[in-house]
């Protein structure tokens, strides 16, 4: 699914009233009824109460107009606020006239803001994707007002304040919403933590936008959802047989940190390898052996780190980093696996494909001049602090988006930036957010279990590394929410997660 910016998302309007005959009026009635249904889903007349809906003077207050008509119809009791201004938007001003008498309007005035009773539900119409500026005077006053209030706010489809695409100015005056019930695509602003306050729960309804126009539409942002993945997994051929699905190599382990390779080789095999080898230090051999008998494994010289490079010719792919170690033995295996994929693979002509993770990442943000040897297409699993260390600190989330798309392209890698909405950026400059996994993934070995399923799906050599990256990290999310099903986040392990991913690749 693409995301599209504000300016976008208004052509996006007027091509789907061309192509569809259609009424600006009667696109607005398209949204105003995807609200009012997602609305009257939640909630009854009787636990909804009297509705405060707080209203401006632009398009998204017409939708808020039309769906106080709809909602008052739908047997709810509503009051509306209007906010002043020099003019309304003619479509504002065609629902301002359908709205019976019998729905109870006042004006806004600066000495007269509206009651608002704790727990009460008001629905937010200020402004949307029209706001040209933050908010000032009043309509900022009534914002805060609305935010000290401790009522249940539902924003239709931005909180009013808060900027489509871009960050607003540090104490901008915005709607703490907990629900935001948005049209067509999700909007930018809903996928950066520093938006959560604003943004709460969000949804977005379809209201039949043009498909024509949103394809032809360029932008670097899309959502990666259930569609964006399904039929990837490459199939297993009746015939087919463990070298099918490639020969995995892991460097991970270190003393104190075996549990990081075993829960990345768990992923791994959960994945779908044909063959996986770890090479570990000598410490964590009966450990390693013992929890994964699936897996062939190589001993180290040193007991403690990694501090040997097996011969890469039988791998078809290699992940390091997982509870490494940041030991200079360590960072030299670093070096050299860097050189040798530099080198095209004999049997098959590509480059080999890496997963590079923890303090793999670690040994490249404290030897930066490393980062010139990336192969193409390397894949690089960051959480922000390792990404911060790989670059510089971020001023904001949109800021880190962009040092991101940069380092993406400067370096021709992937970039898997781990968060609530994980973000995989291209080398072509794409950012794409992933729509699965839940807050009981904020837990120690998450990201190992991550690395283990991008490095298998990375061996299958029908998968190019995009689709590979892409895939791999919904998948991983999906099994999170599938075991958080069971367990409750709280109560979710990482290895919950490794069992979780057989399921989660069998729904894609
Ligand atoms: N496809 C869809 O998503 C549809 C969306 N609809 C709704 O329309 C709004 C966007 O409407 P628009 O009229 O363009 O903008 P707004 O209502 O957000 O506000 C515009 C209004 O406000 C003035 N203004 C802008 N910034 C400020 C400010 N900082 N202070 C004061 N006033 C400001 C501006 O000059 C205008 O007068 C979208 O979000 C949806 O809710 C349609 O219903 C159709 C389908
Ligand atoms: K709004």
């Amino acid at each position: 699914m693409k995301i599209l910016t504000a300016a976008q998302t208004r052509q996006l309007d007027q091509a789907t009233m061309q192509e569809q005959g259609l009424l600006s009026t009667e696109l607005m009635e398209r949204a105003a009824t995807a609200f009012v249904q997602w609305f009257t889903g939640r909630f009854t007349p009787t636990e909804a109460g009297e509705i405060l809906l707080l209203c401006g003077p632009g398009n998204n207050g017409g939708d808020g107009l039309s769906a106080a008509r709809l909602l008052q119809r739908a047997g709810y009791r509503l009051r509306v606020a209007l906010l002043p201004a020099d003019k309304q938007s003619a479509d504002w001003q065609h629902n301002r006239r359908l709205l019976p008498n019998s729905v109870a309007v006042a004006g806004i005035e600066p000495g007269r803001l509206p009651k608002i009773a704790v727990d009460s539900l008001v629905i937010d119409a200020l402004f949307g994707t029209g706001l040209s500026r933050p908010l000032t005077g009043l309509a900022a006053k009534v914002v805060q007002h609305l935010n000290q209030a401790r009522a249940r706010v539902i924003a239709i489809d931005l909180p009013s304040g808060l900027f489509a695409d871009a960050p607003q100015p540090a104490n901008s005056a915005v709607v703490q919403a907990q629900h935001t019930v948005s049209f067509g695509l999700p909007k930018l602003a809903f996928l950066l933590p520093q938006n959560a306050a604003f943004v709460g729960e969000w949804e977005v309804k379809d209201i039949g936008l043009s498909e024509a126009f949103i394809a032809a539409t360029a932008t670097p942002w899309h959502y990666t959802d259930a569609a964006a993945v399904a039929g990837q997994l490459p199939p297993r051929p009746k015939f087919s047989h463990k070298g099918t699905f490639g020969h995995a190599l892991l460097l991970a382990g270190s003393r104190g940190k075996m549990g990081a390779a075993v829960l990345t080789a768990g992923a791994c095999l959960r994945g779908g390898v044909g063959l996986l080898t770890a090479h570990i230090p000598g410490c964590g051999y009966d450990i390693f052996q013992i929890s994964q008998p699936e897996a062939m494994c190589l001993t180290d010289k040193q007991a403690d780190f990694i501090s040997e490079l097996p011969e890469l010719q039988p791998y078809q792919a290699v992940g390091i980093g997982p509870g490494l170690s940041q030991d200079p033995a360590s960072l030299a295996v670093l070096r050299q696996l860097l050189k040798a994929a530099a080198q095209p693979l004999k049997k098959t002509g590509h480059l080999l494909p890496l997963i590079i993770d923890a303090d793999a990442l670690n040994l490249l943000s404290s030897h930066r001049a490393l980062l010139k040897q990336l192969p193409e297409n390397a894949i690089l699993t960051p959480h922000p602090k390792e990404f911060e260390r790989l670059t510089e600190p971020a001023r904001d989330d949109y800021h880190r988006l962009e040092l991101l798309r940069e380092f993406a392209t400067q370096h021709r890698c992937l970039v898997v930036l781990k968060g609530a909405y994980t973000c995989l950026a291209t080398p072509d400059g794409a950012l794409h957010f992933n729509s699965t996994g839940n807050a009981g993934m904020a837990t120690g070995g998450s990201g190992d279990v991550l690395t283990g399923v991008l490095l298998a799906l990375r061996a299958h050599a029908q998968l190019p590394a995009f689709e590979a990256a892409r895939l791999g990290v919904y998948a991983h999310g999906r099994a999170g929410d599938l075991a958080a099903a069971q367990t409750g986040q709280a109560g979710l392990v990482a290895g919950d997660i490794v069992r979780h991913i057989g399921p989660a690749l069998a729904e894609v």
